[in-house]
């Protein structure tokens, strides 16, 4: 279970006071997760989650508040940070930084259907369309494509001959390909959306969670990632009328371009590559421990199934 750091009743009524909710009614810590350490909160005046972020970058805590501000002032479903009676929104718990936002109503699906994804594929095209232009807040992904070349060329070593293969031609695909991949249109992205960031109520979408991993990005890589997750079947393949309703609702919203039909191919490879790195440096670094850990393997075959792309994008000359 994911509670990295247990609380106890008074300190967080101490902590909880100064948001004016009332009395604290229950709290519960969520196993779910693996980053940060999570609480549902049950106050007079409703139901709330606190966060204690427990890594990553920490330091960069008012890019996300301030994100999240910009989509939820969008109407966008997804939680923000609430202020306390004296406006603060970024505090501190057991020397950790604390966030308490609202609870958003359902829960994670597991077997997505087409209109689920076109649901997401919209919501994602909407977050897309609010941080455009001047509106996007400028971030760097701590795992963006340099990352991956640096600990991908770390793992090689590590690998057996038939994923070590895999990974050696991914990673010279990211080296060719970077300057193109770069110049794709930006927005702020979520960059790991999920089925386990994204709440549902029956087929409702009620909204997305999760945005440490948002930053400024190709919105492409972000719909690459998206898809690789809620489209795919159990043997890591692109399940086609899924991913067409995905494709099609983002594209009603944001029509793609010339230059992202010519890179999907290669974007689906890039977001399975991501993935895979970053759960087999967890599956080291967490080994023997009570966390959650991803199965790297998932994404080792997904990759080998993206290498011939047989769903392109939705794209009008
Ligand atoms: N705002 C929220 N509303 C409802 N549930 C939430 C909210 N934030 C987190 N959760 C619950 O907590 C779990 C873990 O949250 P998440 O942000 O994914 O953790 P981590 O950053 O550790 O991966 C989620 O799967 C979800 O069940
Ligand atoms: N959704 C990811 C986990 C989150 O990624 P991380 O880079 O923040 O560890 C997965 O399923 O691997």
């Amino acid at each position: 279970m994911s509670v990295f750091t247990p609380l106890a009743r008074p300190e967080l009524e101490t902590f909880l006071a100064p948001y004016g909710l009332g009395r604290l009614l229950d709290f519960q810590g969520i196993a779910a997760g693996s980053e940060n350490t999570n609480f549902f909160i049950s106050m007079e005046q409703g139901e709330f989650v606190l966060t204690l972020v427990e890594r990553g970058p920490v330091q960069e805590m008012p890019f996300f508040i301030d994100l999240l501000d910009v989509l939820h002032e969008a109407d966008l479903p997804v939680p923000y940070a609430l202020r306390t009676i004296d406006g603060v929104a970024l505090r501190e718990l057991k020397g950790k930084p604390a966030l308490l936002q609202p609870r958003l109503a359902g829960k994670h699906i597991k077997q997505a259907n087409a209109q689920h994804c076109a649901q997401v594929g919209e919501l994602q095209a909407h977050l897309h369309l609010a941080t455009q232009g001047e509106h996007m807040i400028k971030r760097k992904t701590d795992r963006g494509l340099d990352w991956m070349l640096e600990e991908g060329t770390e793992f090689l070593s590590h690998l057996s001959d038939e994923p070590r293969a895999l990974l050696q031609k991914a990673l010279e695909e990211i080296t060719q390909q970077k300057e193109k991949i770069l110049a794709l249109p930006r927005a702020n992205i979520h960059a790991d959306l999920f089925r386990d960031n994204a709440m549902f109520e029956g087929t409702h979408l009620t909204g997305l969670i999760d945005f440490y991993n948002a930053c400024s990005g190709p919105m492409l890589y972000d719909v690459a990632i998206a898809l690789n997750d809620w489209c795919s079947d159990d043997d890591g393949l692109i399940d086609g009328p899924r991913a067409r309703a995905f494709l099609g609702a983002y594209a009603a919203l944001r029509p793609f371009t010339a230059a992202e039909a010519e890179l999907w191919p290669t974007m689906l490879r890039v977001a399975c590559v991501r993935f895979w790195l970053s759960r087999l440096i967890a599956a080291e670094s967490f080994a023997g421990q009570d966390v959650l850990i991803h199965d790297p393997k998932e994404f080792e075959q997904r990759l080998a199934q993206r290498q011939t792309v047989n769903t392109p994008l939705p794209f009008a000359l």
